[in-house]
């Protein structure tokens, strides 16, 4: 059920808006000031009652100029900004930050998503006290990669020949965040649910729109007191709607699975070896039905669809607009290829491949990451406070282009973490996977994405498909694509064309 207004003379609109707006400025100053005391933090703009809600407007608008601005005027200090509803606190000492990565019981990640989006009133409460995915993730995902990689490329390569479906040699233009959406969560769920449910076009299109509306409802729900979140999420959202799609999908796949668990116990002959599995390994009791594991699939392409496939757009963005780095990645795929095949070892040793990639998330990445809530009042060691229920995080994109921490940060340099690498008797720490304070994409410390290593595979694999079989570039005398923003939130651009064909040297 969703409201709708009903057809009204436009003076009539304006008056109810300006009465909407003006009670949410009230609602907005009031959680604004409920909040933690951050007096002793200073704010980028004002936080005045009227000017804290206006500086919400604008970081909602452009944050990436708002975290700029208080980075160039406060560094290293923390310093905070006015979100509509709520104050972050944004960190851009290096040693606050290794310290807040270090932390372990006195801040949380998810209590911090969960301020923003409710995961826990839109999917359930268990994927939120009983996160069992993660560690399943952590284990058996990264110790199954080797295992697991000629089924990622199997599924990657058929899905960019099926979508690009070019003809001959001649050129074709597509839109590129839509197929590589495509791509990318059809070759994860080969991996997540396995065949043929991840070709399926429901279970595809269902997780990439489920996670919009995920996000779109969970930012509705938000602003609606915690006791009536559910309620708002049931009436309000789509979100339920995502969930019954997934039971009918899911449930002939796990039903079939559940069969052999109680007849065989956790091993059969031809036992699908994919991250379904090792979820219902692990799953005890009611956790093991499909009514839970189904929001918790839905939660894990949530985590990994949208954040690979704007990593790769962005690459394909970047690899379009400057087709002379394509030569000198087809040279090290093939020479690699040709010794050691299509394997996970030939792909580790893909410096370039891996530095492109890194470098397309340092450039124009997220613009801030390690969000974390305060779950007690917390002194870091040179004396700073953070009082208990502070909203954290770092002030990634800022630091990733800071010339004190990178070289020509503002020049977009391909090969600068392989040329690292290379002069560094410590290389492995300029691998994509590799986190630290000065490189944020995936956070740091104990909480770091723990899809990383299986997100580097596959974006690796793509790239080095891609630029062995295709001829790519922008359509002509299009410029590089601008991507959307919204807070925080960024996306490449949804309409922007690459063009494609085969090969032809
Ligand atoms: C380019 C793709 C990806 C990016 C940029 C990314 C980024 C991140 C970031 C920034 C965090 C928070 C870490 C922190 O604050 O320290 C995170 C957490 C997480 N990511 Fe990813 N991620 C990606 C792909 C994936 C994939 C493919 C999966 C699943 C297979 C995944 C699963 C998760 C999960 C479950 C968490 C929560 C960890 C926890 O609560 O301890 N991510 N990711």
């Amino acid at each position: 059920m969703y409201f709708h207004l009903p057809d009204l003379p436009a003076s009539i609109l304006g008056v109810i808006y300006g009465v909407l707006g003006f009670v949410a400025a009230i609602i907005a100053y009031a959680k604004l000031s409920q909040g933690p005391n951050l007096h002793a933090i200073p704010a980028v703009d004002s936080s005045s009652w009227l000017g804290s809600w206006w500086s919400g407007f604008k970081y909602l608008m452009n944050a990436q100029n708002v975290i700029q601005k208080g980075y160039e005027r406060y560094k290293p200090e923390p310093f905070k900004v006015a979100e509509i509803n709520r104050w972050t606190v944004i960190l851009s000492n290096p040693e606050h930050l290794e310290e807040l990565a270090k932390a372990s019981d006195e801040f949380s990640f998810m209590e911090a998503f969960n301020d923003r989006i409710p995961l826990e009133h839109l999917l359930g409460p268990d994927l939120y006290h009983n996160p069992y995915h993660i560690a399943v993730i952590r284990l058996h995902l990264i110790r199954n990669l080797d295992v697991i990689y000629p089924e990622i490329r199997d599924e990657m390569v058929a899905s960019f020949a099926e979508l690009l479906d070019l003809r001959e040699n001649e050129w074709k233009g597509v839109t590129a965040s839509s197929i590589v959406q495509k791509v990318v969560c059809r070759t994860s769920n080969r991996i997540f649910v396995g065949l043929p449910l991840c070709r399926d076009p429901d279970w595809i299109d269902l997780n990439i729109r489920c996670t919009v509306d995920m996000i779109m409802g969970g930012i509705m729900i938000g602003w609606f007191p915690k006791s009536m979140r559910s309620l708002a999420s049931r009436l309000f959202t789509k979100v339920p709607q995502c969930i019954n799609r997934g039971v009918k999908l899911l449930r002939p796949v796990i039903e079939e699975r559940q069969k052999y668990l109680n007849e065989y116990g956790t091993e059969w002959d031809d036992k699908p070896n994919d991250l379904l599995s090792w979820l219902m390994d692990e799953a005890e009791g009611p956790e093991l039905t499909v009514e839970r594991l189904t929001p918790r699939m839905l939660a894990i392409n949530f985590a990994s669809i949208h954040t690979t496939s704007s990593a790769f757009t962005q690459a394909l963005f970047h690899l379009a607009a400057n087709p002379q780095y394509l030569q000198p990645l087809r040279a090290e795929v093939e020479d690699i290829v040709e010794k050691d095949g299509w394997s996970k070892v030939a792909v580790d040793k893909m410096r370039r491949v891996d530095s492109f990639l890194k470098e397309c998330l340092r450039f124009d990445g997220v613009i801030a990451t390690l969000s974390r809530k305060a779950l007690k009042d917390f002194t870091f060691s040179d004396g700073t406070f953070i009082p208990k229920g502070t909203l954290i995080a770092a002030a990634t994109s800022s630091l990733h282009h800071d010339k004190n921490l990178y070289k020509n940060p503002d020049v977009f340099e391909p090969f600068r973490f392989a040329e690292m690498h290379e002069e560094d008797s410590n290389g492995p720490k300029h691998r994509l996977t590799s986190t630290s304070v000065k490189y944020l994409p995936f956070g740091h410390g104990r909480i770091a994405c723990p899809g990383r290593f299986f997100v580097a595979s596959e974006l690796k694999l793509m790239l080095a498909h891609v630029v062995v079989s295709y001829d790519v570039k922008l359509e002509d005398s299009a410029t590089f694509p601008p991507s959307l923003r919204i807070g925080t939130f960024t996306t490449p651009n949804p309409h922007a064309k690459v063009v494609f064909r085969n090969r032809i040297d």
